[in-house]
């Protein structure tokens, strides 16, 4: 199979996310906890965007604001030009779609109807039209129409990602929100999944933010990374300027053994 890669977009790329001045504090008084502090970070279209960052530094918390499920405490957070929390209830999965670290399927729906979920939810289209489109997505992400009768718990690993992608597009959402898209697939299973969402990337026009501690899918999909630290973003830029950083936690993240054969392998291809 060809190994594509996302094109950078123009730096004067439509915004699609802007982050400004984010404070996330949790608790009050001396139980206050401060997550994140002048936080400041623009997701362009057609961006693959890589959040990554140490263990408890606010990634999935950044995706929860930008989905419009928690308010930040101070400054601000805009999805195509309007705040986030707007977002919240009918029309949210249009768009911004999101898949979650395992998939999140409903284990009591098969798989064509978690695929369907939020286009039925909307109440206004026929039965008929809603299988339609979710054949649709279901082929999209390389499953067969045999896939969509099953149950989540009859799905390979990889299998179970794909449905729960094409449950995330099923609005056609213009933004893509992906938390650890590759963790617990093998090598193989993770390489066609990026494979997978390069191309979608590209025939659907997405934006993509996604937190990773994945190198290969990290120098796989990003066309820039940002890195959380120290409450904010420290530094941001191409997977190789980013490198460049002198911080402990990215000498770490991409210098060690598993970064050596990420980028081995990376110019290999
Ligand atoms: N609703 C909440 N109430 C209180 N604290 C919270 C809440 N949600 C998250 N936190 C705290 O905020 C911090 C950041 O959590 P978050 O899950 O965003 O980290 P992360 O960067 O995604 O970490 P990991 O890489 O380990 O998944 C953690 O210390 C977490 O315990």
């Amino acid at each position: 199979m060809a190994q594509l890669s996302a094109p950078v977009p123009s730096a004067d790329a439509p915004p699609v996310v802007e982050i400004r001045d984010l404070a996330t504090v949790f608790g009050k008084g001396s139980d206050a906890f401060t997550v994140h502090e002048h936080l400041d970070l623009t997701v362009r279209r057609g961006e693959i965007l890589s959040l990554v960052g140490g263990s408890g530094t606010g990634k999935t918390v950044l995706l929860r604001h930008i989905l419009g499920l928690t308010t930040p405490t101070r400054g601000s957070v805009t999805v195509l030009g309007r705040p986030a929390t707007e977002l919240g209830g009918e029309g949210a999965s249009s768009r911004v779609g999101m898949l979650f670290q395992h998939g999140a399927l409903f284990s009591a729906f098969s798989v064509l109807e978690n695929i369907a979920f939020a286009l039925r939810e909307l109440g206004t289209l026929p039965d008929g039209v809603i299988t339609d489109a979710a054949l649709v997505k279901l082929r999209m992400v390389g499953l067969k129409a045999e896939h969509g009768t099953r149950m989540p718990s009859d799905l390979s690993g990889g299998m179970i990602k794909r449905a729960a992608l094409a449950r995330a597009l099923i609005m056609d959402p213009p933004l893509l929100l992906l938390d650890e898209p590759t963790a617990g697939l093998d090598p193989n299973s993770s390489d066609e999944f990026c494979q997978l969402l390069l191309e979608l990337h590209a025939a659907l026009g997405l934006t993509v933010i996604m937190v990773t501690h994945d190198l290969d899918s990290l120098f796989a999909l990003s066309t820039r990374v940002a890195v959380l630290a120290e409450r904010r973003v420290i530094v941001e830029g191409t997977p190789d300027e980013v490198m460049q950083f002198q911080h402990p936690f990215i000498e770490q993240f991409f210098l060690g053994e598993r970064g050596r054969r990420a980028r081995e392998s990376e110019e290999k291809a």
